[in-house]
């Protein structure tokens, strides 16, 4: 039973109420009287316009439902469908043409470009990780991952493989050519790079002296200048640090003496309240919120056992060197975060209204997450957030852009509320609703003063693809989807209509998740078609893999090329985002069917069962190729979506999916063995609240609002959790 405090009308579990006037206010102007009126007034002005937002969702999709049952969807004459999305106003009639306007953005989202990396904030160990991660090791990125092949002797055995050291070192000298090349000769030459004279001087093996063909390249250093412990160099406006470790086993192989490159790769990062965890609490927000507040403070730490060793995990300290005049300077050493709030959809009962209502979390997490960025705008504190006194806020899953100006006005008000000044929030739209792509010209417009981010975030685009036209037909495989037509022109448009918007320059224009946490020689091949699409940003779902994706920013210069596309019309891809993903042919074997369906199923209760049981909101689980893939609420929204398309339009029955549930739970239960907290599915089979989860998400999941996977999550693990839903 929750216990609440009663405060302005709203009945506020203790655990809020107690984190917020304890921990949070102390640091701000506000008293708690203040700050819970003000909570109740956003509470109260807003929720009855939230809730029409979600009605007219539901409207739409009904009309929707309505139309494909009544006609023809024709993907070679799109007139009838398209006439019809307008009347009913799914399609907006588009904006005046303009350019955003908004201030006072930092650099690493304005003018740098690099991974973004995303992280489940109510992991600490891994936020620190994430934070931190503005700085990562090259060399632990190549020799520890797929990155370099293990073949000719180049095997990640237990102890150091110098065969794969030396590749690891061929690799980063290779690197060194094509960023910081010579005057004369190659890096892979180098004896000695040393300061001498205000200079970076650098000797080859055969004795000669050169210097970079581009000097301006090299900023500073730190140690001795006749023996420097680290130099620092920039390229593309990303920087990296050449280390020399004396002592250690790697520089003591290599030619100069350099033991690592120091790459600068998130450099921004987003603490994820929304799709990676599993907040459905007063406690599970608490945790959220107080991880926020301790890497805004800079207070974060969390104890971190690993070979054997204990250790405190701090947020990392901005790093200095010394300029070749020998002045001194400091660059960060963290990425700068945003924070992703969940969506308009979501309710909490971490407070109720005084008629015993859940608070819609969206409006809760703005007035938290931004009462808490409070904090960095007014310290000046070393671990400042934002150099600007900006506050930046993702904001998921908004359809159209009435959803992203109400989004406007909340913020407005909490700035109000809490004494900001106007647009201190920033705010990301994630471009991942088909009502949002469709209109995202019109998004942008309606928080152009404060809009800093438009990502692409295909998983959950590629779920409402699927939901929102379930009655049109059957849907390819899903990984076939990947291939339709409408994906791609989703991702174009996304960058034109940025670039239209004046987003150059003035934000990020953002790509989505490389889901395959370790297949990162794959990333290397493909994920450079982000950068050569103009995207100034794109998501990454671990540290090396941001170490390893700031390789693509140096390959390629994004502002040239956002500059070199022309061609700014995007009205020839609207009609590309109306093809939807139909099966061109639907006559696959049983085998292929079942496939298709245990590779669906394996996935969500892989996710399901640790969601549920454990609390966790992102998970690595092997598809039945035994390939890891992240999964998150999104991808769960594609895998049930897919199932529910295929069982309405008869491609499977609903007894051969029953089957392959009781089947693949029983590899997901082996899969798991080595996880001491794990709770069977199959041996509890009648009782286990992950297994009602995972069935209602794959038979409840044509009628679930917009396709979200949310609403049945909270039910079950709430019900776990409290006994109750
Ligand atoms: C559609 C969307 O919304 S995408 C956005 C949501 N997705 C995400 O946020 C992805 C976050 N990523 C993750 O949670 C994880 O990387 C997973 C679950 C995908 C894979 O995890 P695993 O490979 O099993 O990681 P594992 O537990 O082995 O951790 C490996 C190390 O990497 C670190 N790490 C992994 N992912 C992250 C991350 N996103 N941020 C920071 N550190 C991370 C861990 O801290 C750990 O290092 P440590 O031992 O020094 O603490
Ligand atoms: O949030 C990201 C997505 O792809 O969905
Ligand atoms: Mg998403």
């Amino acid at each position: 039973m929750t216990t609440r405090v009663s405060s302005n009308n709203l009945l506020i579990a203790n655990e809020l109420y107690d984190f917020i006037n304890q921990q949070v206010l102390p640091c701000t102007k506000l008293s708690s009287q203040q700050f819970w009126l003000a909570m109740s007034s956003i509470i109260e002005e807003f929720s009855a316009e939230n809730q029409q937002l979600l009605e007219t969702r539901s409207k739409l999709q009904k009309q929707i439902n309505q139309w494909h049952k009544t006609n023809q969807y024709n993907s070679e004459d799109l007139t009838s469908y398209k006439n019809f999305l307008q009347q009913i106003g799914y399609i907006e009639t588009p904006v005046e043409d303009f350019s955003i306007t908004t201030s006072n953005v930092d650099e690493e989202l304005a003018t740098m470009a690099g991974p973004q990396l995303v992280v489940p904030i109510t992991n600490a160990r891994f936020a620190l990780n994430a934070v931190n991660a503005r700085w990562g090791s090259l060399y632990d990125a190549l020799y520890g991952t797929d990155a370099i092949s293990e073949s000719n002797g180049a095997e990640k055995s237990g102890s150091y493989n110098p065969v794969r050291g030396q590749q690891v070192i061929n690799y980063g000298r290779d690197f060194l050519d094509q960023v910081i090349p010579l005057k004369q000769g190659s890096h892979h030459q180098v004896i000695d790079y040393q300061v001498n004279d205000q200079q970076l001087q650098i000797t080859l093996a055969d004795k000669t002296t050169t210097q970079l063909l581009n000097p301006e390249q090299w900023l500073g250093y730190q140690g001795a200048a006749s023996n420097p412990s680290a130099i620092l160099f920039e390229h593309n406006n990303l920087k990296f640090e050449l280390k020399f470790d004396s002592g250690n086993e790697i520089s003591s192989r290599d030619l100069a003496g350099i033991s690592d490159i120091i790459m600068e790769s998130a450099l921004t990062t987003i603490m994820d309240c929304e799709d990676s965890v599993a907040t459905v609490d007063a406690q599970d927000k608490v945790v959220a919120y107080s991880n926020w507040l301790g890497l805004i403070k800079g207070e974060l730490s969390t104890q971190v056992t690993k070979e054997h060793q204990t250790f405190m995990r701090k947020m990392a300290k901005d790093k200095q060197y010394l300029a070749a005049d020998n002045t001194a300077f400091t660059i960060s050493g963290r990425s700068v975060m945003f924070v992703r709030n969940v969506g308009h959809l979501m309710q909490n009962d971490a407070i109720l209204t005084s008629d015993n209502q859940p608070v819609y979390e969206g409006l809760l997490d703005a007035m938290v997450t931004s009462l808490i960025g409070s904090i960095d705008v007014n310290s000046n504190n070393e671990f400042k957030n934002s150099k600007f006194g900006s506050i930046y806020i993702v904001k998921p899953k908004m359809h159209g852009s009435a959803e992203v100006a109400f989004t406007d006005k909340v913020f407005t008000r909490v700035e109000q509320l809490l004494g900001l000044n106007k647009n201190t929030i920033k705010l990301g739209i994630m471009d991942e609703e088909r009502r949002t792509s469709l209109n995202l010209k019109n998004c942008i417009n309606a928080a152009k003063d404060r809009v800093v981010f438009i990502n692409t975030g295909f998983l959950d685009r590629t779920g409402d693809e699927i939901h929102t036209s379930m009655l049109a037909g059957v849907v390819e495989r899903k990984n076939d989807i990947k291939k339709t037509r409408w994906i791609s022109a989703y991702e174009h448009h996304n960058v034109l209509t940025g670039l239209s918007c004046g987003m150059s320059g003035k934000g990020q224009i953002g790509k989505g998740m490389w889901a395959i946490p370790d297949n990162m020689a794959d990333m290397l091949e493909q994920k450079i078609a982000h950068v050569n699409a103009g995207a100034n940003t794109a998501w990454v779902p671990s540290p090396t893999a941001a170490t390893l994706h700031a390789l693509h920013y140096h390959q390629e210069n994004v502002f040239t090329i956002q500059q070199n596309i022309a061609d700014l019309n995007t009205q020839a891809l609207l009609d590309e985002m109306l093809q939807i993903p139909l099966a061109t042919s639907t006559n696959w074997s049983e085998a292929t069917i079942t496939q298709e369906l245990e590779n669906n199923v394996q996935g969500i209760l892989g996710y399901v069962v640790r969601w549920i049981n454990q609390g966790i909101g992102c998970s690595k689980v092997p598809d039945i190729n035994n390939v890891g893939l992240m999964e998150d609420r999104a991808t769960l929204r594609i895998s049930s979506q897919h199932i529910a398309n295929w069982l309405h339009h008869g491609i499977c029955q609903p007894e051969q999916v029953e089957q392959v549930i009781e089947k693949m739970a029983k590899i997901v239960d082996s899969q798991n063995t080595g996880d001491a907290t794990y709770v069977p599915m199959v041996s509890n089979w009648q009782t286990s609240m992950a297994v009602k989860a995972a069935r209602a998400l794959i038979f409840e999941a044509q009628h679930q609002p917009n396709g979200y996977t949310e609403p049945l999550l909270h039910h079950f693990r709430y019900q776990l959790k409290h006994g109750k839903s």
